[in-house]
């Protein structure tokens, strides 16, 4: 199948599969969920609580992923997984702490906020590859990512109507966020290295990572007692799971095109396809609803188109001879 082909079919794929999980995971985290609690008088009040159980969601998210892969690598035997284990296990976990940290995250920002903020994850991909990845990029390379990342995020910055002073200083669900784009460049470095040693199949690198971060969520589910906390949530909203085993398959579903674009393409093409998705669905619900767009975000959408174009057809360097 010719590359660009596969590029497409891998950028749909994500696209197609990340929509319905965004619909998702906002509805999950940012829902609120209510019950009758009765007291030891028989009186019975309504209560009103959040899902906060970051871990217990990634866990679940993860433990389908691996089974994914497991069964598609059943079916299709691929040859030897050469990578070594101290990579699988170490983007495990900065795989792992980045999804942990971004739905945490939600706990203290609003979503629109949250998506904004990740808008940014090409730089630390680009940045981390660059130093830690062994990567290296043309100049001009740079220069179109950061177009990209600044036009999304022009694009999908909301000012708010009314500023409250929790909304506009720095607090922890912006720190959570900082630390997830961090994760997301070292996954990233380290998916570069294993794409260049090892050059396992998308599944085979999916199998891998998501078997060692179930193990090591395993383990932070039981120490901190979140499993219990989440089993008693589950059981007083049980709507709750039909959500989270919808999220997880469309999560499993799209993390095999992830996979397919960063064993085939790399980290950053990845992430530049799963921003520039972001910036596409608020793009293409602006115009199924006919809202008009604000000077700043007209500079922000040709500002992407912009530096999407120069980086398809300007950003190969001279080719290298090996
Ligand atoms: N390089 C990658 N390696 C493994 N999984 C990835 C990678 N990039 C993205 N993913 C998976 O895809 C999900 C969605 O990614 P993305 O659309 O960039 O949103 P987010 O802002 O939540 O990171 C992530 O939560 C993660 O599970």
């Amino acid at each position: 199948m010719p590359n660009n082909t596969k590029f497409l079919i891998c950028a749909a794929g994500i696209f197609v599969c990340y929509f319905y999980f965004g619909i998702l995971q906002e509805k999950i985290t940012r829902g609120q969920y209510s019950y009758e609690a009765v007291d030891e008088n028989g009186v019975s009040t309504k209560v009103e609580e959040r899902y906060t159980y970051a871990l217990a969601l990634v866990f679940v998210q993860c433990f389908v992923n691996y089974f994914f892969a497991k069964g598609m690598l059943y079916v299709w035997p691929h040859g030897e997984d050469t990578t070594p284990k101290l990579y699988c296990a170490s983007s495990a976990l900065t795989y792992l702490l980045a999804m942990v940290c971004s739905n945490m995250a939600l706990q203290w920002v609003s979503y629109p906020t949250q998506v904004v903020g990740k808008a940014g994850k090409p730089i630390p991909v680009m940045v981390l590859g660059v130093l830690i990845g062994r990567k290296s990029y043309p100049m001009k390379k740079y220069f179109f990512v950061l177009m990209i990342v600044i036009g999304v995020i022009l694009f999908m910055y909301k000012e708010k109507a009314s500023t409250k002073q929790s909304d506009t200083s720095f607090g922890l669900g912006e720190l959570l966020i900082l630390l997830s784009l961090t994760m997301d460049g070292l996954t990233g470095a380290v998916q570069e290295r294993i794409k260049a040693e090892a050059k396992p199949t998308a599944q085979q690198m999916m199998l891998g990572m998501n078997s060692f971060a179930c193990m090591f969520l395993a383990v932070a589910l039981l120490l901190s007692g979140e499993l219990i906390k989440f089993i008693e949530f589950v059981s007083r909203h049980p709507i709750v799971v039909t959500h989270i085993s919808l999220l997880a398959l469309a999560g499993a579903l799209g993390q095999l095109f992830i996979f397919l674009t960063v064993t085939e393409f790399g980290p950053l093409p990845c992430s530049v396809i799963t921003t520039t998705r972001k910036f596409f669905t608020v793009l293409g619900s602006v115009m199924l609803f006919g809202n008009v767009l604000s000077a700043r975000q007209w500079l922000g959408a040709v500002t992407v188109f912009t530096g999407l174009f120069l980086d398809v057809f300007f950003s190969k360097g001279p080719p290298k001879k090996k």
